[in-house]
């Protein structure tokens, strides 16, 4: 693996916690406390970890870590229900006495290899600054959306709720981890973690800078239906006295549900609690819960990027979804960091939509590079809106259309699990 002149890429293990922290913490401009501390020996993925060190005492001091970065091993599902392996990249530093030496880009050299040899088919992770990663072949492949649900907001009826169970327990990552890697794994939405890692169940239940602060400790709210967990909210209630009364806030943070049934359950329960005003939200795709909103105007709906997604195994990510109409097209990849991907891919779906993939001389009937068919694999961003970007090209006209009708998904994807 090439490193920067001066610099070293390693492992590294939980014993340089220290001094990962202290990377992080210079980063992120954060102050890390002792509670912080223990939150991360928990949550870091040490299994994982990687750093570049200083080798030559003109750069820093030698032996010293100038970059960190880790990934959570998780399987992110794709249109149709399937699933494929992926790497949650994160807790990505450099120290600022580093920065702009091209130190990022020999660790994400380095994890791209990394990923691709454990046979993960996308690197996903959540962006500081989305400007960062655009060059490395990440698009955005969801869209994320904030609300304040305010308190019983009257919920549309949804038949079957009402027969849910629904109650509230003190989170305790050894008895819930279970439940929300329960409702996950049934979770139907494309970009849906729907296994993952214990590191990413220890970021649930952690706070490791603080975030928290003032609010009670973590709670769960847990619908179940007879097939087990179906739907689950991690929440923390904040106490607020006003003027004129009680103001408490709710946030809930993460939260999922397997169906609409659920979804009105669980959120029938964490906005009627008492002396709250207000329930923070994230929503994720086309969740169903917006729609269950008589004013949705009033819960002011925040939008911004969610998932980003690179695709490290072009054949392995058109082969593990299924498509919406028959496609039968030649499609050419470019792609300036994983030459694997680069070429042209013979993609077909058959009548249930199942497709195979090859490798193929004949030539495109599209062309796109990386970053255009991540941001299409899921179905978050159609083909046709790539297109008219300039991002998509077609040997003869229709050829983007048809091929926008077969990768659109019928459920948006999103990501409800920040890592
Ligand atoms: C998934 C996550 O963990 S997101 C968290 C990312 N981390 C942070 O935001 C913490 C604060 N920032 C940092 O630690 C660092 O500045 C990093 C990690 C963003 C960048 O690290 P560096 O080692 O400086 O990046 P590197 O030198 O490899 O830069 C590669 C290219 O990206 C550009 N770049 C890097 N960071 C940025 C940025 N924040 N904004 C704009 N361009 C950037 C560089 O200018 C360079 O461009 P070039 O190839 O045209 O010369």
């Amino acid at each position: 693996m090439t490193s920067p002149e001066g610099y070293s890429v390693v492992s590294f293990d939980e014993s340089r916690a220290d001094e990962m922290i202290s990377v992080f913490s210079w980063g992120f401009a954060q102050r890390v406390d002792a509670d912080g501390r223990e939150d991360f020996r928990r949550m870091f993925p040490w299994h994982r970890a990687r750093g570049i060190e200083v080798t030559d005492a003109s750069r820093g001091r030698v032996g010293e870590l100038a970059g960190v970065r880790s990934s959570h091993p998780m399987e992110l599902r794709t249109p149709g229900g399937g699933a494929l392996p992926a790497a949650g990249l994160t807790w990505v530093n450099v120290h600022p006495n580093h920065r702009r030496r091209g130190i990022l880009s020999a660790m994400l050299r380095d994890h791209f290899a990394r990923a691709r040899a454990r046979g993960e088919a996308f690197s996903v992770l959540f962006a500081s600054e989305p400007v960062i990663y655009t060059r490395f072949g990440y698009s955005c492949a969801t869209v994320q959306r904030s609300a304040d649900l305010r308190r019983s907001p009257r919920l549309r009826e949804v038949p079957g709720s009402e027969g849910l169970s629904v109650r509230l327990e003190t989170a305790d990552r050894h008895v819930h981890g279970a439940v929300i890697r329960a409702v996950q794994a049934r979770m139907s939405r494309p970009g849906t973690p729907v296994s993952v890692g214990d590191t990413v169940i220890e970021e649930v239940f952690s706070d490791p800078l603080g975030q928290f602060s003032g609010a009670e400790p973590a709670r769960i709210a847990i619908v179940e239906d007879a097939d087990g967990p179906a739907a689950y909210a991690v929440f923390r209630r904040t106490l607020h006295w006003k003027d004129t009364g009680a103001a408490g806030e709710v946030v809930v943070q993460p939260w999922g549900a397997v169906d609409a049934a659920a979804t009105h359950r669980l959120f029938s329960a964490v906005t009627n609690l008492d002396l709250m005003t207000s329930c923070q939200v994230a929503l994720g795709g086309d969740d169903v819960l917006p729609g269950l909103l008589p004013d949705v105007r009033a819960a002011g709906v925040k939008h911004r990027d969610g998932l980003w997604l690179r695709i490290l195994d072009v054949e392995a990510a058109l082969g593990a979804r299924t498509y919406s109409a028959p496609i039968d097209a030649v499609i050419e990849v470019t792609d300036a960091l994983i030459p694997t991907n680069a070429g042209r891919w013979h993609l077909r779906a058959n009548a249930d939509y199942t497709p195979t993939v090859e490798r193929t001389d004949a030539p495109y009937d599209i062309r796109l590079d990386i970053s255009a068919l991540g941001e299409a694999i899921l179905g978050g961003r159609s083909l046709t809106s790539l297109a008219d970007g300039g991002r998509v090209e077609e040997s003869s006209a229709g050829q983007v259309l048809r091929a926008s009708r077969a990768l659109v998904s019928d459920q948006a994807p999103g990501c409800n699990l920040a890592f």
